[in-house]
């Protein structure tokens, strides 16, 4: 067995404390075998964790890696007219290239910020798993289907595209690879299709992943059509089983939060996103209180405009009060939970946690910041004042994906330069 301690650390345990600890990590299983004291001696390799916070790699619930490349390519729009204007017509020019680009530097930009797992909806999904397991993170991916100005047969070739990615990649990446069948949205993939793709994804065994209440231009036409909240119609569809988990749910009403706590489904809040499309402010507070489990994402770049975990949980925090009118609402101890647990809860892995037996997958986050001085809570550092460029080392499945600030799975320099390539490119061709 190959064993990596990081030493000297403090080390946020699973209830939210903070110990002075050291962690042993089997590098060959990928899992965490001690938290203690004095066990750089009983391993092969250290990594300095002096001065530093040890916390859970964070886990991004809900994003679309390949969207660093519209980074800044459209801003200052609510989210209609900024998709319908902006995105779509230049991801119709996508390729399988400009999507490996774009996950690279995704990819790189997480590791670089302590995040080690993540949930994606795109295309080309085999090209971003491939990206996945070269930087050596964790993700559960799925193709997003759109029935929206397509023909029959185009969306039954989507629906289909979706299932059978979620079946060649589930379990790639000796398993860091998992997926999900993923309806772009309740208003975006048409009632009949839902009905006919939902049931199959079952079959498959995978979760279900949409959009769901994002904006109030989503929750009307449901109303007015079908005559229930959009969560009912979710749940009449087959899309709210425990194991299921919706982006936003900005809009969500006591009836739905109640639905969300009875089907055990999770929602992934994604506060940035929410407050730069105007799109309102989620009830997470409430969520909280009814039991829902709550996992945080950054949504695309395009819409954030960074992906660092750190910033969106002290987004959540500053949103959550603001929406429920009350400063002790979604506080640290909260926004670090969904930073980490919430979110791999939510999205179905067993990571979030730094326990014994749990996947190896940690952030080393430097203290040693004007920032991060003085030191009388570490969680609300963590939560309200540390940055992305804290992040000394980050750790996944027992494998040291960046020691020092410097990335050892990815090229920086090319994966940063093929990236503004093929971004000009992209858009180029968009408006040619
Ligand atoms: C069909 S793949 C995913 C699809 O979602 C688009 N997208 C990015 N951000 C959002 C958002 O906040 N709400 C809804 N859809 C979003 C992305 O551009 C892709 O087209
Ligand atoms: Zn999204």
């Amino acid at each position: 067995m190959t064993t990596l301690a990081i030493t000297g650390g403090h080390v946020l345990l699973p209830d939210i404390t903070v110990t002075r600890a050291d962690v042993l990590v089997d590098q060959d299983g990928g899992e965490i075998l001690e938290i203690g004291d004095d066990l750089a001696g009983e391993a092969d390799e250290t990594l300095d964790a002096s001065a530093s916070l040890v916390t859970p790699g964070f886990v991004n619930g809900h994003c679309h890696v390949a969207m660093t490349l519209l980074r800044g390519y459209a801003d200052d729009k609510p989210l209609d007219a900024w998709l319908q204007e902006d995105i779509w017509p230049v991801e119709a020019e996508l390729t399988a290239e400009t999507v490996r680009a774009g996950t690279e530097l995704g990819t790189l930009e997480m590791i670089k910020s302590g995040t080690t797992s993540f949930a994606d909806m795109y295309f080309f999904v085999p090209t971003i798993a491939d990206v996945v397991d070269e930087a050596g993170l964790r993700a559960r991916l799925g193709h997003g289907v759109i029935s929206v100005g397509k023909d029959e047969a185009a969306v039954h070739e989507d629906a289909q595209e979706g299932l059978e990615v979620a079946a060649e990649i589930d379990g790639m990446a000796d398993g860091r690879i998992t997926s999900a069948f993923m309806p772009h949205s309740l208003t975006t993939v048409d009632g009949q299709y839902l009905s006919e793709y939902v049931p199959k994804a079952r079959e498959l065994g995978v979760p279900v992943h949409y959009h769901a209440n994002e904006t109030k231009d989503e929750v009307t036409p449901i109303v007015e059509n079908h005559g229930v909240r959009p969560l009912a119609y979710a749940a009449e569809k087959g899309m709210l089983e425990s194991e299921d988990f919706i982006a936003h749910g900005v809009h969500v009403d006591e009836s739905e939060i109640g639905l969300l706590a009875e089907a055990e489904t999770s929602v992934i809040h994604c506060p940035a996103s929410n407050m730069k499309l105007a799109s309102g402010m989620a009830p997470v507070q409430r969520l909280l209180e009814a039991g829902v489990t709550v996992g945080l994402g950054t949504d695309g770049a395009a819409s954030n405009n960074d992906l660092s975990m750190l910033d969106e949980a002290r987004d959540a925090a500053m949103l959550g009060k603001l929406a429920a009118d009350d400063a002790s609402a979604v506080p640290a101890e909260a926004v670090v939970t969904m930073a980490t647990q919430g979110s791999a809860d939510a999205i179905g892995l067993d990571t979030g946690r730094i326990e014994a037996g749990k996947p190896a997958d940690l952030a080393v986050i430097d203290l040693e910041q004007p920032h991060l001085t003085p030191r009388h809570d570490l969680v609300s550092h963590l939560a309200y004042a540390a940055a992305a460029s804290d992040v000394r080392h980050t750790v996944c499945d027992g494998q040291v994906l960046m020691r020092d600030r410097e990335v050892l799975t990815l090229d920086e320099a090319a994966v940063r330069a093929r990236a503004s390539e093929a971004a000009e490119t992209l858009v180029a061709r968009a408006e040619d």
